[in-house]
C-alpha cells in the first residue's frame, strides 16, 4: 500500500495514518465482541512491553498489555481507562525507520526503490541477525506469512476470484513491482551475503506487506511503531495514531472508556475493502466506506476516436490519488455509493457523465460544442445539461448498459465463489476459506455500489 498522510513537520500534534491507506470506518459485522478477548493476555509477548520501555528509558504503556484475539495479537485494557486518557506514548527513539540501516546500506540502495521497500529490507536484515538484532523481541512478535492475506500474497488462482475488481490489476501492477525492487535489491547486495543472501522473493514480499499493514508515516517516511503496531481496527472508534513532533512521541488518547480486560481498538482509515485487502489483508462485509473503479474505452472503430480522446484529456480531471491510494486516469472513474434521493448523483462522478457524453458524439461539431462550453465556463466538460435532451439520454443509457453489464459480471463471480469445490480442513483449505470470504466481501461490496449508481442512473434518466 502507499504513504498516505500522517505527521506533518508543522503541527505539533496530528493526525498518524499507518502506512498502508489510513485504517478507517467500516460496519463490522464481523468484529468479535469485546468480551471475547477478556483476559485473553498473550503469554509470549509478556516481555515485550517492559524490553520496550527499557530500551526508550521511559514508561510506555500502564494501561494496556498484548493480547490475543481473532485479528491475531491485539492490546488489551489492563485496568479501567476513562475516556481522554492518554493509552500509550511510544517515543520516535524506539519506533523503526529506514534511518536505523547502516549508512553505507541505505547509500548502496540509491534512489531506485521507494520508502516501503527500504523499511522492508531493514526487516530483513534483523531478522537475519536473530538475536544479535537490536529490534529481537519486535521482529519475533511479527505475524508470519501464513497469518496474512495481504492480495499481493494471494497465488494467482486466488486472484482470479477478484478479478471483476480493480484490485486485481493494482495487486498485478505492485507485484511486478514488487518483482523489479527485489531484482535490484539482489544484484546491489550480491556481494553482502549477510545482508541479502538466501532471502526468497516470498520473503521479501512477506517483508513489504509487514510495512504496509502495520508501518505509520511520519515526515513523509514510513516508520514502525512496536507495541502501537498491535492495536487493531475498529471503523466506529474515534481513536487515532497521534503524532506529537514537539514531544518527539506518538500517542493514542481513549474514546471512550474501556474496562479491564477489554480490547482497545482505533480507526485505520476511510478505507474500501479494497484498500483492506490490497494494505492490511483484511474485509468486512457491509463495508461503508466501500466503492468501485471502472474504466470506459473508446471503441478503435470509431471515426472520431482521436478527436475524442484529445478532448477528453484536455478537459478532463487529471489522474488523481484517492484517499484508498489508487490511482485513477483519464479513462477510470471510481462510484461512490449514490443515494436515491440525491439530487446531484453524488458519487457519480461529474467526469464520468462527461466521458460518457463524449462517447455519444457521433459528428465533429457536437465535440466542438463540448470544447466550446467547456472553455466558457470551468474547463470542465459537461456541466450543464446538453441541449439535445435525446443525446443527454442516449448518454445516460451508455452509462446504465455498462453498468448493468458489471453487475452481471459482479453476480456471476460472486455465484462462482459460493459454488468453489475445496477441504476448509486442509491448512491451505482453511487460507483459501478466509480469501475466499475476503473475495466475497469486496466483490459484494463494489456490486452494492454498482447496483446504487444503476438505480440511480435509471431514475435520473427516466426525468430526461
Ligand atoms: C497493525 S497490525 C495489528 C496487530 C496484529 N493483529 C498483529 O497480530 O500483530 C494490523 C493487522 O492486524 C489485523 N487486523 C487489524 N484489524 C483488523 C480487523 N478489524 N479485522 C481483521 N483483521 C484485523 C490485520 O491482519 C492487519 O494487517
Amino acid at each position: 500500500m502507499q504513504l498516505r498522510s500522517r505527521i506533518g513537520s508543522v503541527c505539533c500534534c496530528v493526525q498518524s495514518r499507518p502506512i498502508g491507506a489510513t485504517w478507517k470506518h467500516f460496519t463490522t459485522s464481523s468484529s468479535m465482541s469485546s468480551a471475547e478477548v477478556r483476559n485473553c493476555i498473550d503469554k509470549e509477548c509478556e516481555d515485550f512491553l517492559p524490553w520496550l520501555e527499557k530500551k526508550a528509558g521511559v514508561g510506555i504503556s500502564s494501561h494496556l498489555t498484548v493480547g490475543k484475539s481473532s485479528y491475531g495479537r491485539c492490546l488489551v485494557a489492563s485496568k479501567s481507562i476513562m475516556e481522554g486518557e492518554c493509552m500509550l506514548k511510544v517515543p520516535f527513539s524506539v519506533q523503526i525507520t529506514e534511518d536505523n540501516m547502516r549508512p553505507e546500506i541505505l547509500s548502496m540502495l540509491g534512489d531506485e526503490v521507494g520508502n516501503v521497500t527500504r523499511l522492508a529490507l531493514l526487516i530483513l536484515i534483523e531478522q537475519k541477525m536473530g538475536e544479535g538484532s537490536e529490534w529481537a523481541p519486535y521482529i519475533r512478535h511479527l505475524p508470519r506469512p501464513g497469518e496474512m492475506h495481504n492480495a499481493v500474497l494471494w497465488s494467482d488462482r486466488e486472484l482470479q476470484m477478484v478479478r471483476q475488481s480493480s484490485m486485481f490489476l493494482e495487486t498485478a501492477k505492485l507485484k511486478a513491482q514488487l518483482e523489479k525492487d527485489f531484482m535490484h535489491i539482489k544484484r546491489v547486495f550480491q556481494h553482502l551475503p549477510e545482508v541479502f543472501e538466501d532471502v526468497s522473493f516470498h520473503d521479501f514480499i512477506h517483508a513489504y506487506t509487514l510495512v504496509t499493514s502495520r508501518a505509520w508515516e511520519r515526515q513523509n517516511c514510513p516508520s514502525l511503531i512496536p507495541f502501537a503496531d498491535f492495536v487493531n481496527h475498529d471503523g466506529s472508534s474515534e481513536a487515532d495514531l497521534l503524532g506529537d513532533i514537539d514531544k518527539q512521541c506518538s500517542e493514542v488518547i481513549a474514546d471512550r472508556d474501556y474496562i479491564a480486560g477489554e480490547q482497545v481498538l482505533i480507526r485505520y482509515g476511510k478505507f474500501s475493502n479494497a484498500t483492506l485487502l490490497f494494505d492490511f489483508g483484511f474485509t468486512h462485509p457491509n463495508n461503508v466506506y466501500d466503492q468501485v473503479c471502472i474504466e470506459l474505452c473508446i471503441p478503435a472503430w470509431d471515426p472520431l476516436r482521436s478527436k475524442k480522446i484529445e478532448l477528453l484529456q484536455k478537459h478532463c480531471t487529471p489522474a488523481i490519488r484517492d484517499i484508498n491510494g489508487f490511482n485513477s486516469s483519464w479513462n477510470s472513474f471510481t462510484i461512490k455509493e449514490v443515494r436515491l434521493n440525491s439530487k446531484i448523483g453524488r458519487g457519480i462522478p461529474q467526469s464520468l457523465r462527461a466521458f460518457a457524453r463524449v462517447l455519444c458524439s457521433s459528428s465533429l461539431e457536437e465535440i466542438e460544442d463540448l470544447e466550446m462550453e467547456a472553455t466558457n465556463n470551468d474547463g470542465r466538460l459537461a456541466r450543464l445539461p446538453l441541449k439535445d435532451a435525446s443525446k443527454e439520454f442516449q448518454a445516460h443509457q451508455l452509462l446504465i448498459a455498462c453498468i448493468r453489464q458489471h453487475i452481471e459480471d459482479y453476480d456471476e463471480s460472486i455465484k462462482c465463489l459460493e459454488r468453489l469445490d475445496y477441504s476448509a480442513s486442509s491448512a491451505m483449505g482453511a487460507s483459501l476459506d478466509i480469501r475466499r470470504n475476503m473475495a466475497k466481501d469486496l466483490l459484494k461490496g463494489e456490486l452494492r455500489i454498482l447496483n446504487s449508481a444503476y438505480i440511480w442512473l435509471k431514475a435520473h434518466s427516466s426525468k430526461i
